[in-house]
């Protein structure tokens, strides 16, 4: 890997009530300051869960100067997704099991001025979508069913990542690779190893008792690999 690992703190597990505080604690000074923040949109049909969506994003972005990483688990993202990136959020990822027509919605996210990001879930294969990364600048792994924090990490998806690594190193890709769901002390090392150039962490950033001091441990691991 042949740039600094990125950290993006997830609010799904930071307290509601305060979002604009606890975006604030990861965006300090140096290695204590997270490189994006991933936002979880959930709709309660594409995932069994509801969380947060536009009107909050836009809030958001008065309330911190950090590129914000909105992840989209929802039906239809081809007519949402494009409402996140004209608000200004630096990177809209969709689910490819969710998604249309993938291709145009990601030209779309970048005429729109976002980077445009594409998720694959723990059973999804990579391979059938080759053609379709190619338009991305993200490639989203999950590392859990998509819907809830704080779940364990599905090991078994260090394989696609092994492959989205080369394919992405051998095809010459200018795509970030980024895992999501279970990165932590323990298992942010393998997932390094396996390739990933950014990592997702909720609990283990707002769960700990200094947030920013999470993210420079949870980087320093990384880079370790
Ligand atoms: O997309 C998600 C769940 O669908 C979350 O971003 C993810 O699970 C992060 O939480 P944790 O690090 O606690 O697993």
């Amino acid at each position: 890997m042949s740039h600094r690992s990125l950290i993006a703190p997830s609010i799904l597990s930071a307290d509601f009530a305060r979002l604009g505080e606890e975006i604030n604690a990861v965006a300090g000074e140096g290695e204590t300051r997270a490189d994006w923040v991933h936002v979880d949109v959930m709709d309660a049909h594409f995932v069994p869960n509801l969380t947060l969506g536009l009107p909050v994003v836009k809030s958001l972005l008065k309330a911190t100067d950090l590129p914000l990483d909105c992840h989209l688990m929802i039906e239809d993202p081809d007519h949402w997704a494009i409402g996140y990136a004209e608000a200004g959020a630096y990177n809209v990822t969709v689910h490819v099991e969710a998604a249309s027509d993938p291709v145009m919605l990601a030209k779309n996210l970048h005429a729109a001025g976002a980077k445009a990001g594409l998720s694959v879930k723990p059973g999804t294969p990579l391979e059938d979508h080759l053609e379709t990364l190619k338009h991305y600048d993200t490639l989203l792994v999950m590392s859990v069913e998509p819907g809830f924090g704080g779940q364990s990490f599905i090991p078994d998806v260090l394989d696609k990542v092994r492959t989205a690594r080369r394919l992405v190193d051998t095809g010459h890709l200018n795509v970030i690779v980024e895992i999501d769901g279970g990165i932590n002390a323990d298992t942010i090392e393998q997932a390094a190893e396996a390739g990933v150039d950014c990592f997702v962490a909720g609990s283990a950033v707002y769960g700990a008792e200094d947030p920013g001091k999470a993210v420079a441990a949870l980087r320093a691991q990384a880079a370790a690999r």
